[in-house]
């Protein structure tokens, strides 16, 4: 097997950050932070990201991370308490650490894409976070130029499994598996095959300024999808495409933020979860989606996430629209 170490090391990281996550949503009430382009984060996101970015600091020191957060403005002297509380949350499932490690741990996610790095967002979908909805913790090892692992750890997926809380995990050429959150049995997971009329479902976002929901609506019924989406926040849609709960998911531009650009830590852990469970994953023109050049993927424009069989008929709904 293929990067059996990187997949070890990164998953075990993915699962502790879960339990740090779903800690702060059982003791507190998750306050949201304003970050400089008023996007929301919490104790949760800067816990998750010092954990894991320690663990791969370690295990792969010469690996750049590219993460989402960075620890400039919980250093600020008005933010002491904030980042005692994190550390509290790190300590309670590493042990003893300092606010220092923290900071430092956090910021080891500033990287830049090289020629092998990791990408993390430690909560994606942090509104849903906070709404006590749906959110994933998502990593993936970019070398060469491509997708080569990705972990995806959604602590409150459910999918009718049983056990809440998903683990799905992909390494090139070896197929998607999903596994409860808390450990156990692995299973490899299939998208929908065609045929499946019960579940020739769509996901799309929750937020509506995330996407174009009309024009979702418009594609998925021109391309025989009759049933209404699923909205789910975060990574976790490419975990439904993944296990073949659904059969696309679409993310086209916002008329209300054109000039937005997709960040590579969004999507991913997802694309490799899907490519390796026989899904495919382009931009709304076809164009594979570019995860190595910079963390903004500048070059795409939507994302279009499919179980394969449909994907060219999405693409030629999408041209006619
Ligand atoms: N305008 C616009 N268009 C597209 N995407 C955007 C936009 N603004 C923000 N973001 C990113 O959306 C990430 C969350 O996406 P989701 O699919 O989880 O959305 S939702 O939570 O269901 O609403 C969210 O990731 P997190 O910050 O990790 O939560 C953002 O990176
Ligand atoms: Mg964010
Ligand atoms: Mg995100
Ligand atoms: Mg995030």
């Amino acid at each position: 097997m293929a990067y059996e170490t990187e997949l070890a090391i990164a998953q075990k990281a993915v699962m502790a950050a879960a339990q740090l996550c779903e800690t702060v949503r059982r003791d507190m009430v998750p306050e949201a932070m304003e970050k400089q382009d008023k996007s929301p984060v919490t104790v949760a996101d800067y816990g998750s990201q010092a954990i894991i970015c320690k663990a791969l600091s370690e295990a792969f020191p010469g690996d750049p991370v590219v993460g989402e957060e960075d620890a400039a403005e919980l250093k600020q002297p008005e933010m002491r308490d904030r980042l005692q509380q994190v550390t509290q949350f790190v300590k309670g499932v590493m042990g003893t650490v300092t606010p220092e490690d923290v900071t430092q741990w956090i910021d080891h996610g500033n990287g830049t894409p090289a020629k092998r790095f990791w990408t993390l967002d430690p909560i994606d979908g942090t509104k849903g976070f906070l709404r006590g909805d749906q959110y994933a913790i998502a990593l993936a090892l970019i070398e060469d130029g491509d997708l080569k692992v990705g972990i995806l750890g959604c602590p409150a997926l459910d999918l009718g499994y049983g056990s809440t809380g998903l683990l799905f995990t992909a390494v090139r050429g070896e197929g998607t598996y999903m596994q409860p959150i808390a450990g156990g049995d692995a299973k490899q997971v299939k998208v929908v095959q065609p045929g499946d009329a019960e579940r020739l479902r769509f996901v799309e976002s929750v937020e509506a300024s995330h996407g174009n929901q009309s024009e979702q609506e418009a594609v998925a019924k021109a391309v025989g999808i009759t049933q209404a989406s699923v909205r789910m926040d975060s990574q976790a849609k490419y975990g439904a495409v993944a296990a073949g709960e659904a059969a696309l998911y679409l993310r086209l531009p916002s008329p209300k933020y054109p000039d937005y650009r997709e960040k590579i830590w969004d999507h991913a852990a997802g694309a490799i979860v899907v490519e390796e469970a026989g899904g495919k994953v382009t931009d709304m023109y076809g164009k594979p989606l570019d995860f190595y050049s910079a963390a903004k993927m500048n070059d795409n424009r939507g994302v279009v996430v499919s179980n394969g069989t449909i994907h060219a008929e999405v693409m030629s709904a999408l041209q006619a629209s």
